[in-house]
């Protein structure tokens, strides 16, 4: 996952540092010492990406949500926010290969090397092997951060290692961890995982997922090398709210309300700021843009997001809905997101939106029984299907997770399909691609709904989404639901089930 955007540029020098550091840090004033005995500070960019390390292992932090309010506070920007933020994101995805590597490097355990200390090593194995940064630069620089942040003993084991570890080259590491990792040449998986930095039940899951829809195990390493690479960043144009050339980028594959930006910072872009547009993958578009599509007869004007917090789909749906002159009720089961949720809807015109209420989705189906047009499941889910978007994510969701969530997603399902009145239609999303959460939770709920004398019949998404979409779907197999990829959509791996009510 090298980028070499990082190694020279404008604003750092060919070491990978940021020039004028020393003014950035109110370091300007001559010292009397003579050049070799100075010591330098270290660089903002790297200290911000080990600080953004340490709050994610330290207070189970969000790395997206931690980064950019320090890289505001300390004034980090253009290229050299940049070079941390790929610096910091790049180390968390890729941290099951690195660690694989620093152990061989070290020669000891992980758990025999102090968590920040294993930190430096790291961002220093990423900057050596991920980024371009220059051996020498990568590796002094990041002993300076050590010397400061953990002491000289630290320094010096960051030194030795970091040393070890440029020896080799990467490829080269890949073969050694590999083999390490599958002595006996039979386990592909197990060989997998350590080389693309995934937990090994994460690529199980997901490569009983791709077989599952229809595709081939052999995708399944492309799959994993796009979980490891940072998304294109991908607004969404808000229908009836934004002319699409106020947004620029160029044009979605399979949404047509998304522009995807070649860089630069959507913040910056005036219709993001009013809420006339948002950032949004487009596949999370598409699912929205699908459940609005698909064929309905009778009323269309009553509309409910189960789960709409943070409110990204809220918004779409919202725009789309006052389009045909009805309304949305957006639920949320937490307070702070109901808030996000109001937030995220600020553009849109009253009357499109009836309620923003918190609430538990699971009582809606039996409080307001075949009270809605339309119903969007959006589940709380594991993620693995945006593992991109979330660089620690991988490292902390665990297989016990999948149990508790498909229960609850089983019983948000059934609430949607009590909630939609007959003829209506669900869609059911996640961002997981993994059978427990997609498939198999869609199996068990229509049982589940039969049994309560709710009919049920599915409608062929792909024929809603290839109707959608500006360019051809790729979607094989003969199901009627569907699930994008990373590596053959770009977008996440979201999953797109679409149900209509019969009786
Ligand atoms: C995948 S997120 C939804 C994302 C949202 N649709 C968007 O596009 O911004 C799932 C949401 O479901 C919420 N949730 C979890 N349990 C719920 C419940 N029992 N009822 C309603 N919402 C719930 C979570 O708090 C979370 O905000």
């Amino acid at each position: 996952m090298s980028d070499d955007r990082f190694s020279a540029d404008d604003r750092r020098n060919p070491e990978g540092r940021q020039r004028g550091a020393a003014r950035a840090e109110g370091r300007t004033e001559r010292s009397t010492q003579a050049p070799g005995e100075r010591r330098r500070g270290t660089d903002p960019a790297r200290t911000v990406a080990f600080d953004v390390l340490r709050a994610v292992a330290e207070s189970d932090s969000y790395a997206n949500l931690v980064l950019p309010p320090l890289l505001r506070e300390r004034a980090i920007r253009g290229r050299d926010a940049g070079f941390a933020t790929e610096l910091a994101y790049g180390t968390l995805r890729l941290r099951g290969r690195y660690d694989a590597i620093i152990e061989q490097a070290a020669g000891r355990a992980l758990d025999r090397i102090d968590p920040p200390v294993l930190d430096l090593l790291r961002l220093g194995s990423h900057q050596l092997l991920g980024m371009r940064v220059p051996p020498h630069a990568a590796v002094s620089e990041t002993v300076g951060l050590a010397r400061q942040r953990a002491g000289a003993g630290a320094a010096q084991f960051v030194n030795a290692v970091l040393r070890a570890v440029g020896r080799s080259t990467l490829d080269e590491w890949l073969t050694v961890i590999g083999d390490g990792a599958d002595p006996s040449e039979d386990d592909p998986i197990a060989r997998l995982a350590v080389v693309e930095s995934h937990p090994e039940w994460v690529v199980r899951g997901l490569r009983e997922s791709l077989v599952g829809n229809g595709r081939s195990a052999d995708e399944l390493e492309a799959l994993l090398v796009a979980d490891n690479a940072a998304p294109r960043v991908t607004l969404v144009a808000r229908p009836g709210l934004v002319d699409d050339d106020e947004l620029g980028g160029t044009p979605g594959v399979v949404a047509p309300t998304a522009h995807i930006l070649d860089g630069g910072d959507p913040a910056a872009v005036g219709a993001i700021r009013d809420g006339r547009a948002g950032v949004q993958d487009e596949g999370s578009q598409l699912v929205a843009l699908a459940l609005a599509a698909a064929p309905m007869d009778g009323p269309d004007e009553r509309w409910l997001d189960l789960c709409a917090g943070p409110g990204g789909k809220a918004a779409l749906l919202a725009a789309l809905v006052d389009e045909r002159g009805g309304r949305l009720v957006a639920n949320e089961v937490q307070p702070h997101r109901t808030r996000l949720v109001e937030q995220a809807l600020r553009a849109l015109p009253a009357d499109a939106i009836e309620d923003v209420r918190t609430g538990d989705g699971r009582r809606v189906g039996t409080d307001e029984p075949g009270a809605y047009d339309r119903v969007m499941v959006d589940a709380p889910c594991t993620g693995l299907g945006a593992l991109r978007r979330r660089p620690e994510s991988r490292w902390r969701r665990h297989p016990t997770d999948l149990a508790a969530l498909s229960g609850l997603q089983r019983e948000l399902l059934g609430s949607a399909l009590a909630a939609v009145r007959p003829g209506g239609v669900v869609a059911y999303v996640t961002c997981s691609p993994h059978l427990a959460e997609t498939q198999l939770v869609v199996k068990d709920a229509l049982r589940a709904a039969a049994k309560a004398g709710i009919g049920v019949e599915p409608i062929d998404a792909r024929a809603v989404v290839t109707g959608i979409a500006p360019q051809p779907v790729d979607l094989p197999g003969n199901r009627t639901d569907v699930q994008l990829w990373p590596h053959v959509h770009g977008t996440d791996a979201m999953h797109l089930t679409l149900l209509r009510r019969t009786s």
